[in-house]
């Protein structure tokens, strides 16, 4: 935002004053700064009734303006004032003159100064009235002598400035302001001021014009405090509170590095400050404002310059914690892949188009390729695809390496993707993954940072805008390849009736919760002939692997699939019709609709290439759900504004310097309250982190930055059993002792669903300890291959339990909403995204 100057327009010289406010409508605004000659000859015209101008000899473009206009009527209480001050007005008959946007807008325009402390100012919103140069220059307040003139009266001022002769003011005073001004090319500064009212009662409302940095000299000089009235010592108490308390003030004072934490303590100690020390006249001006956003305004440049003075060990501190907690520019962040000039292809399309086959094929082709995958279990997939068509494949992910000889491809998480070794070709699946909340740092640092010649994207249009923006920053090519599904998703508007034995084999019915998942699944093999598999995130990929074959093979009972969200992603199923049971799901705090883009790629799962039902069908279990579904499907892809990032180590690191005597939990809530971004970027949401972190105080001896890395460690933190074992792990190595697994096998599959709970938890202890194993000196933990077989084995018992699983589920968290129970025989849900409107 450029600082906007206004010119008067040309007056003729011997135009009364009393049609000069009439002209005052076709002021012109310019972007130009004034010339020093412009300044001049205002600073002498008749145009306006008050001028206040600082000029700096040095660099007459730094001059500046502020033009204002007495007979403003509609500029605040405080130009309201000032126009009753002036009677008996002599142009009482102009009419108002509508000078008073050009006016507000040179307020707003940033006229407040820059010296070196107030970066980022152009953000500021403040009266613009600080008397500081710009760019470093001398500080005319500190520097220069300021001349300074008051005269009474409109008609005196412009006589005295410029048209005395014409105006009938002596010469007198004319030659008095150019002695002491020194408006000439030799002036330091000049300074123009009225005193507005002077002398009939009002005369406090000159402090509205006056110089912030003066007015806290002013302060900061007297000896005390004017004494006030009771009345008015409770407006001005009013008034510190809404600065105190004012977001924009918070805002502001960012610039100047006061940071959100400190700026209370900040806003309390100006009060004390202010409260010893003002002016009577200063007191009455704020009152008259009273507690208003006017008044905070009024105030903060003032509170600037104390803060300036009084906190500069304090400024120091937070403005180095702010260019520690820098994660602007990530682009940058990756200097050897910004210096390859890397091809980008955005296989854009929705579910079922086939661009991670195109993609592959390209992988596949490449004399070196790395996938990158949203979950074990699709980068398991590719793995297992890629090697059986004769390409050598590795597969890399937290928990598990299998190097296969001979190979240059590799399969991974994309957590897990090296941006140190060069590819030819890499494929990132799933791209709109860049703007999940938690894991989207993983995309964004492999979108920036992988060192490939060609680098596919997969995914839907969401994300598509935000990478040619990346692409344009980073410098490489983009090539956009637009897909379309290969059959169209049909809507069955009957619906299950809302009865669950209507459903029919090769019915995909999802629900959100493990609970449902059960209750469903239980409901449909008691009234129906199916069986059913299930597929849910808490399941090990093997175990899932192992229910999508069950489901896919046409040679057994099991034709139905009950599955959560996870079924949106990674296996190629065989689904004829997805049903969705509910369309509405717990977030952690409350029940809210699914996201349609949620609904869409789950929805097109239904029906695949290839498979036995390439016609997809999608539906909802009751008719009221009907039309958020089709209004999902209908909906556009968003157009994602912002990705995910997250620190490294090394950041952090450096962040932690400025913060010794902090625990590592407050020093990431930190990090998160003072870390500046892009507007493209947000910072990933870091909650569990910051639980582990808390759980792992107790544990004294890790480094910095192993305590960051067991943070990362793949655990339930709404499993207290899960967090026990990681405790445990984090304990037994900070000791530098060999990290034990305190944990005996099951005897056999589960009989209930506490039994199959058990089996779930104790397999994510060993995947986290074989996460641990992979992430730390191997060294520290000797127990990886039992670990292994361990977690293969109760893989396989999960299998096999959930195969023979007819019992109702255990409840996990107690605190969410039962669905309604009915007397059939299963529960049944009302309509959630009903109540959820209602
Ligand atoms: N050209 C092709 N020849 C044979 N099969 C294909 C071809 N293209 C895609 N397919 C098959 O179609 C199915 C869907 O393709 P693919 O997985 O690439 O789609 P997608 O758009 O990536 O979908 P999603 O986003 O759901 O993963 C797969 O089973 C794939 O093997």
């Amino acid at each position: 935002m450029g600082i906007r100057w206004v010119l008067p327009p040309p007056l003729p010289p011997a135009l009364p004053p009393v049609a000069l406010g009439a002209l005052f409508p076709s002021l012109s605004v310019s972007e130009e700064p004034l010339t020093f000659s412009q300044c001049k000859s205002m600073a002498r015209g008749p145009a306006s009734s008050v001028f206040r101008f600082y000029a700096s000899k040095k660099n007459v473009s730094r001059i500046r303006v502020l033009l204002c206009n007495q007979y403003l009527t509609s500029f605040g209480q405080h130009e309201r004032l000032v126009t009753q001050n002036l009677s008996p007005s002599p142009l009482s008959e102009v009419p108002n003159r509508p000078f008073f946007t050009s006016l507000v807008d040179l307020n707003r325009q940033g006229l407040l100064s820059r010296r070196e402390n107030y970066l980022g100012s152009d953000a500021f919103d403040v009266k613009p009235f600080s008397s500081v140069v710009e760019d470093g220059d001398e500080d005319l307040n500190e520097n220069s002598e300021r001349s300074k003139v008051l005269v009474d009266s409109v008609s005196e001022f412009d006589a005295d400035v410029g048209n005395a002769v014409e105006n009938g003011v002596n010469d007198k005073d004319s030659r008095i302001f150019d002695e002491k001004c020194g408006v000439g090319e030799n002036c330091d500064s000049t300074m123009v001021e009225l005193e507005k009212g002077a002398g009939n009662g009002e005369s406090y409302v000159h402090v509205a014009y006056r110089d912030p940095v003066e007015l806290y000299r002013e302060l900061r000089n007297a000896e005390k405090a004017a004494k006030q009235r009771r009345s008015d010592w409770e407006s001005l108490r009013e008034i510190f509170s809404l600065l105190g308390k004012s977001g924009w003030a918070s805002d502001q004072a960012l610039a100047i590095y006061i940071g959100r934490a400190f700026f209370p303590t900040a806003v309390a100690k100006f009060r004390n400050f202010f409260f010893k020390k003002c002016s009577a006249d200063l007191a009455k001006y704020l009152v008259s404002l009273g507690p208003s956003d006017g008044a905070v305004k009024f105030l903060f440049p003032i509170f600037v310059e104390f803060c300036l003075e009084e906190f500069p060990d304090e400024i120091k501190q937070f403005r180095g914690m702010v260019s520690s907690a820098d994660l602007t520019k990530p682009h940058t962040w990756f200097p050897f892949a910004r210096a390859m000039r890397r091809k980008i292809i955005y296989h854009c399309g929705p579910t079922n188009s086939g661009k991670t086959y195109n993609a592959l094929q390209s992988f596949m082709e490449a004399k070196k390729g790395i996938y990158c995958s949203p979950l074990r279990l699709l980068a398991m997939e590719v793995f297992d695809k890629v090697n059986a068509l004769g390409v050598y494949c590795s597969l890399l992910t937290g928990q598990e390496k299998k190097f296969v000889p001979f190979s240059n491809h590799v399969a991974c998480t994309v957590e897990m993707a090296s941006t140190d070794d060069m590819y030819d070709v890499a494929v990132i699946d799933e791209i709109q993954m860049m703007a999940d909340p938690h894991r989207g740092y993983a995309w964004t640092r492999a979108l920036l940072g992988l060192k490939a010649d060609e680098i596919h994207l997969c995914g839907d249009p969401s994300v598509l805008n935000i990478v040619r923006k990346i692409c344009s920053d980073t410098g490489d090519e983009l090539c956009e390849q637009h897909y379309e599904r290969f059959k169209p998703l049909v809507v069955e508007a009957k619906t299950l009736l809302g009865d669950l034995r209507n459903v029919r084999s090769g019915d995909c019915v999802v629900a959100f919760s493990r609970r449902e998942i059960f209750e469903v699944k239980l409901a449909i093999e008691k009234h129906t002939e199916h069986r059913c598999c299930v597929i849910y995130g808490a399941l090990p990929p093997e175990t899932r692997r192992q229910q999508a074959n069950l489901f896919n093979d046409q040679d057994n009972e099991f034709d139905v699939l009950v599955a959560s969200d996870a079924v949106g992603m990674g296996l190629n199923l065989n689904i004829r019709r997805v049903v969705f049971y509910t369309l509405s799901k717990y977030n952690g705090d409350k029940i809210v609709p699914v996201p349609a883009s949620q609904v869409k790629q789950i929805a097109g799962r239904a029906g695949r290439r290839g498979s036995r039902y390439p016609d997809g069908l999608t539906t909802t279990l009751h008719l009221n759900d009907l039309d958020y579904l089709i209004e999902c499907l209908k909906q556009p892809f968003d157009d994602v504004k912002k990705i995910g990032l997250f620190p490294f180590f090394e950041q952090v690191e450096l962040f932690a310097g400025q913060l010794p005597n902090i625990t590592f939990c407050q020093l990431l809530e930190k990090f998160g309250e003072n870390c500046r971004l892009d507007g493209s970027y947000f910072l990933c949401r870091h909650d569990h982190i910051k639980k582990v972190a808390n759980m792992l105080e107790k544990v004294q001896s890790l480094s910095l930055e192993d305590r960051f890395n067991f943070c990362f460690a793949p655990v339930n933190i709404r499993d207290p059993k899960a967090m026990y074992h990681l405790l445990k792990f984090a304990s037994a190595y900070s000791q530098s002792v060999p990290v034990n697994i305190y944990m005996g096998m099951p005897r056999g599959s589960a009989s209930n669903d506490k039994e199959l709970l058990d089996l779930e938890t104790k397999h994510q202890v060993l995947s986290m300890y074989l996460w641990l194993s992979q992430h730390f000196k191997r060294d520290n933990f000797p127990y990886v291959k039992k670990a292994e077989a361990m977690a293969t084995d109760i893989a396989d018992l999960l299998g096999k339990s959930l195969i023979k699983a007819n019992w109702k589920p255990e409840v996990r968290n107690p605190g969410k909403p039962k669905p309604q129970q009915k007397a059939d025989g299963y529960e049944r849900p009302r309509s959630l995204i009903k109540q959820y409107e209602k």
